[in-house]
């Protein structure tokens, strides 16, 4: 049996980054998937809308649903104040394996918590088991079909407050259309369209940015 891609992507990482230096990272990263092969992170195009959506928001508490190999953690963690974390959550146990790595590999570790399980069973723990009061920013970038249902449970566990950003990936393609309508048409957001294109491809996607209103 031979390697996965994201065993082949922290591969490239370990090659072609520095320890400890996330820049690098992401470098490492989009180079490898630009030019070796594709792989679904948020992607340098993405990445730059993401960047510019934290660092107006500056959370002290960010959550993170799909972690897949990390690289959108280290894009948020790196542009996180010194005291701020990440939770991160990821289903698929081989992903979490890579994820872990290569956020040690960038060294923050001590900024992002990685819990593995589906976001449907996780998230109505948040207050319990990570003393989470509310989130301040939230990056939606797993399965498509949850993007609803767990808006609308964060919502019921009282885990959004009034200004609370949401930011969600993949809108387009693969396309989240029912989120769409649902944060579109919804009194309690306000939203707006970023246009991009998929990671490493002129494919249109983009992220939907929506405040909650409280
Ligand atoms: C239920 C639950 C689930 C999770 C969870 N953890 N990891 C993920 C990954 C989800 N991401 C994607 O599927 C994804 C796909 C594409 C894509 C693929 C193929 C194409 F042809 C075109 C585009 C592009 C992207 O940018 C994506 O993000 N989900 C975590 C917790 N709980
Ligand atoms: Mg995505």
């Amino acid at each position: 049996t031979g390697s996965s891609r994201p065993q082949r992507m922290l591969k490239a990482v370990q090659k072609n980054a520095t320890k400890g230096d996330p820049k690098s990272v992401i470098s490492a990263i989009d180079s490898y998937c630009r030019h070796k092969e594709w792989a679904m992170n948020v992607g340098d195009d993405k990445g730059l809308i993401l960047d510019s959506v934290l660092t107006e928001v500056n959370p002290s508490t960010a959550l993170e649903l799909g972690t897949y190999c990390g690289y959108s953690s280290v894009r948020i963690a790196r542009l996180l104040s010194p005291d701020s974390k990440l939770i991160t959550i990821e289903f698929n146990p081989a992903f979490a394996i890579i994820a872990r790595q290569i956020i040690a590999y960038a060294g923050l570790q001590d900024k992002v918590t990685l819990v593995e399980g589906a976001s449907g069973d996780l998230i109505p723990k948040m207050k319990e088991q990570f003393g989470i009061k509310s989130f301040d920013f939230v990056f939606l970038d797993h399965w498509k079909d949850r993007y609803v249902p767990d808006t609308k449970l964060l919502e019921d566990c009282g885990l959004l407050k009034k200004g609370t950003v949401l930011l969600a990936d993949n809108v387009i393609c693969p396309g989240a259309p029912e989120y769409l309508q649902y944060v579109r048409n919804n009194p309690r957001y306000e939203s707006r369209y970023y246009p991009s294109n998929l990671e490493y491809t002129k494919v249109e996607d983009g992220l939907e940015k929506s405040v909650f209103l409280g």
